[in-house]
């Protein structure tokens, strides 16, 4: 690590005991002074990230200053009372400084420290000299804009808002505008068509996916709107959103939070929104010929997960439960249709599905300018690109039908539908899942909540895709079904026509509907593109594990 110079260096009493403390440009650190005398161990000096006596914090993740007014004992009355700020003749001068501090499973903390400085004049001039650090760092947000969905998960999204974050937006001396929603769609439609945006510097949504969803379809859609983009044409261009959107997890899956920051944790979330982290994402549009249907960054699933969302929605009163009564149900009935998948295969660069190569934080492959962004400069026609690619068509019965955006990873699944998607890099994971026994598709499923490979099947495809279009059987034109018929025995195309003929016959599965992000989508025949980036989110992607015990972070600036 390299060395900064120092702003400012000098002795300041830490906890009772007295601390070299230095402020450079990049970090805040304090080291106790030893006692010449005492040999110093190995432990205070190559410890983790809090060595004995050694602290180290970077300025980008100091949350805030502000000067301590002390509390002593009152000698009169024998309570604690506080000390007026400039107390004539005392030394009591200090200044607390709050920071994040990482703790297990990528949650992070508001912790604190209080230096006590000699002299008024040295506490201001240390205030003073972190504050200027702080001022530069222009891409925190100063104000937002916050929705809360009071019905969301377990109904405690408010709460959290009050308790767990209000408090720590507070300290970090940002502003507020605060909506709690009356209605589904209201955050939507405020976002649309309302919210003078140019208030604020970033959005953030209190609720589950479901929340988020509507967040991102208010703020895609009116960026499209006010650019004079039209969304219901599947080959336009988007413009990618200028607002970052935070998430505080309040809902019953969280998946868009979980996979984006690796918890679902309010005060961590808080805590990346405050520190301004950015993390672009992938959105995926949907439409059914020229009609735009919705947005998606997580899960597009049909069969399955369509199954499950549609029973889980008539039980919204069990709250997060709900999804898991309704797996069982879902499972239970073993349902399977049949359909055409066409896809636009990724560029190689991107990676597999199957390639173990996961996302993190300042992932490379989402950093990469790859042949799949640049499909999307404004210059590029997309009818050029898609004539050098080549669609690839699958035919079959499926149990589920499933394009992860992202990983998906949510505390039901902690690894995700696709463990190796990635946030950012303009590709969706296509899973298919053709017809087996409920004891194949339950390996599968289990396989979602360990260490195995859930893709390690023969019934189970991945596919990195840039674009998809599914048809469901019964969806299908004459010319398809003729093609697909010319496979078949001509008895069969018999039975077949008199199938399609009666929709409800016993003999053949009727249609699925699709689960957008969590919400139903009752058309089957869908065209799916990502947008690669389309939106910023206030997170980081999951950090690596050695973030949390590099030891360079105790011996910075020393
Ligand atoms: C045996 C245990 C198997 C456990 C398998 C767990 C797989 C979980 C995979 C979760 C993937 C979530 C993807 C994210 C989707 C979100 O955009 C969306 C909105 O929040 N959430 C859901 O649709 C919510 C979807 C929730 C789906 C829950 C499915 C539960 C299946 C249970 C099957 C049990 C079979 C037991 C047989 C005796
Ligand atoms: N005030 C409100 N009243 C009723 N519904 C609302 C309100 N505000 C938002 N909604 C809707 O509630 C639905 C569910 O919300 P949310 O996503 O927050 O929770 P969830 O479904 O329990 O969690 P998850 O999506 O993570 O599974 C969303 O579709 C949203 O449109
Ligand atoms: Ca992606």
């Amino acid at each position: 690590m390299e060395k900064q110079p120092r702003l400012l260096c000098s002795q300041l009493s830490v906890g009772g005991r007295v601390c070299d403390v230095t402020l450079s440009s990049s970090f805040l650190s304090w080291r106790e002074v030893v006692d010449s005398s005492k040999k110093r161990t190995a432990a205070n000096v190559y410890g983790p990230l809090k060595a004995a006596g050694s602290h180290c914090v970077p300025v980008c993740e100091i949350i805030a200053i502000q000067e301590t007014e002390e509390d002593c004992p009152s000698t009169n009355v024998g309570k604690w009372q506080k000390v007026p700020q400039n107390p004539a003749g005392s030394n009591q001068h200090a200044f607390t400084v709050s920071y994040v501090e990482r703790t297990l499973k990528h949650r992070w903390r508001c912790s604190e420290v209080t230096l006590h400085c000699p002299d008024r004049k040295l506490c201001l001039q240390w205030v003073q000299a972190i504050r200027e650090q702080l001022a530069l760092l222009t891409i925190r947000p100063k104000r937002l804009l916050v929705y809360i969905n009071p019905h969301g998960g377990k109904q405690r999204g408010k709460r959290i808002y009050e308790q767990k974050v209000a408090p720590i937006f507070s300290r970090a001396s940002i502003t507020t505008d605060v909506i709690v929603t009356e209605r589904a769609n209201h955050a939507r439609d405020h976002l649309k068509t309302e919210a003078d945006l140019k208030k604020y510097d970033g959005v953030v949504c209190v609720g589950g996916d479901g929340m988020f969803s509507e967040i991102m379809h208010g703020l895609i859609s009116r960026t499209q709107c006010d650019s004079g983009v039209d969304q219901s044409c599947a080959d336009e261009t988007l413009i990618p959103c200028g607002l970052r959107i935070g998430i505080i997890p309040a809902g019953s899956t969280d998946c868009i939070c979980y996979a984006t920051v690796g918890c679902n944790d309010p005060v961590t979330s808080a805590l990346h929104i405050v520190v301004g982290d950015s993390q672009p994402l992938d959105v995926c549009s949907v439409h059914q010929n020229n009609a735009f249907l919705r947005y998606s960054v997580s899960l597009l699933g049909y069969g399955f997960y369509g199954d499950v969302l549609m029973d889980s929605e008539r039980k919204r009163w069990m709250g997060p439960a709900r999804y898991d009564i309704s797996g069982v149900k879902t499972f239970l009935s073993h349902r399977y249709y049949e359909g055409t998948i066409s896809f636009l295969p990724a560029d190689g660069s991107v990676g597999t599905p199957r390639d173990k190569i996961q996302c993190r934080s300042g992932c490379n492959i989402c950093q990469l300018p790859s042949a799949d962004k640049a499909v999307y400069k404004v210059e590029d026609s997309i009818s050029e690109t898609e004539n050098k690619d080549v669609w690839q068509v699958i035919r079959g019965k499926f149990l589920a039908i499933n394009a992860a955006c992202m990983s998906c990873a949510c505390p039901r699944s902690p690894k995700g539908l696709s463990p190796s998607a990635h946030l950012a890099d303009g590709t969706a994971d296509l899973i298919l899942v053709r017809k087996c026994s409920r004891l194949d598709f339950l390996r599968h499923l289990l396989r979602h909540t360990n260490k195995n490979d859930q893709f390690d099947h023969p019934f189970v495809e991945v596919y990195r895709v840039r674009q998809f279009r599914f048809t469901p059987r019964y969806q299908e034109t004459d010319s398809e079904l003729d093609l697909r018929e010319a496979e078949g025995s001509s008895s069969k195309h018999f039975f077949t026509q008199i199938c399609r003929e009666h929709q409800a016959c016993s003999c053949a599965p009727t249609h699925s509907s699709w689960n957008c992000d969590g919400e139903i989508l009752p058309h089957g025949a869908i065209q799916v593109r990502v947008h690669c980036q389309l939106i910023k989110l206030f997170a980081r992607g999951i950090e690596e594990q050695s973030v949390f015990e590099d030891p360079s972070y105790a011996l910075c600036a020393i």
